[in-house]
């Protein structure tokens, strides 16, 4: 298991409750305004959700926009999720780019293992996405090689329901996997199911609309992370449950939060 710093920005050990808004969801004209809001907000991640109209329906945007994101906020942790069929053709841009994070669907290539360590190789935290169809069995032999777990809660670019409770078992059972991992959960999060996504043992909170929509983008990052089992006082149990070898500590910090 890799526990060494892959890049300065994209640690791993004890994980802590972490808010990205998905920069699909930002209001382009005013991009750079935006973006520092959030920062501003106590976002410690943007999330950059590329879609190629080919693995994903849709098509979203690509490395120019990653590269405003890491010029605008150069402090902020740049995690995109590569909805793209071949990943391994876009590492290279998207480190280029400033990419501190690259997550990728497995069933996209047909080399997934090789995939993750050209990432890796790129200096960049590797990860891997699965889909409501993806079961966490089928990516545990890829655990070891990735740093982040991003679980969809939707399927990417097809809108349809929200598979909300799919999601909170595969946390589980991921966490239970590899405690120091950052597990992600993206589509549709809000203030409303975030507190049981992080109870599962969810620590990164991808939130397009929740964030953008807002006025007041920092009352959302407090409410979104709120209830997290990291706060003295909250329920752990579900955290501990879930941190790996009998006796070890809970994965969630105490006292590291952007609102705390
Ligand atoms: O890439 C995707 C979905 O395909 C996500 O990153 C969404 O764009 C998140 O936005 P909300 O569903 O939270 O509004």
């Amino acid at each position: 298991m890799s526990t060494t710093i892959t890049k300065q920005r994209v640690t791993l050990g004890r994980v802590r409750p972490i808010v990205a808004p998905s920069v699909a969801k930002a209001n382009f004209l005013a991009l750079g305004a935006e973006l520092e809001a959030c920062t501003a907000a106590g976002c410690e991640w943007l999330h950059c959700s590329v879609q190629d109209g080919v693995f994903v329906p849709k098509v979203s945007f690509g490395a120019p926009v990653v590269a405003a994101a890491r010029k605008a906020c150069p402090d902020t942790v740049i995690d995109v999720k590569l909805g793209c069929i071949d990943p391994e053709n876009r590492v290279a841009e998207f480190a280029a780019a400033g990419a501190d994070a690259i997550s990728f669907h497995p069933e996209a290539t047909k080399q997934p293992a090789a995939v993750a360590q050209r990432i890796r190789d790129a200096g960049v935290a590797p990860g891997i996405v699965l889909n409501p169809g993806t079961a966490v069995a089928s990516v545990a032999p890829l655990l070891d090689m990735v740093d982040i777990a991003v679980v969809m809660l939707v399927s990417p670019g097809h809108g349809g329901p929200k598979y909300t409770e799919q999601a909170v078992e595969k946390v589980k059972a991921l966490r239970a996997l590899r405690p120091d991992l950052h597990i992600s959960v993206d589509g549709g999060v809000n203030e409303k199911i975030a507190p049981e996504l992080l109870r599962a043992g969810a620590n990164v909170l991808v939130a397009g609309g929740a964030i953008f929509k807002a006025d007041d983008k920092k009352a959302v990052v407090a409410e979104l992370i709120r209830n997290a089992p990291h706060k003295r006082g909250n329920d752990i149990q579900a955290a501990d449950d879930h941190s790996g070898p009998a006796g070890s500590a809970s994965a969630f910090e105490d006292d590291a939060c952007p609102d705390a």
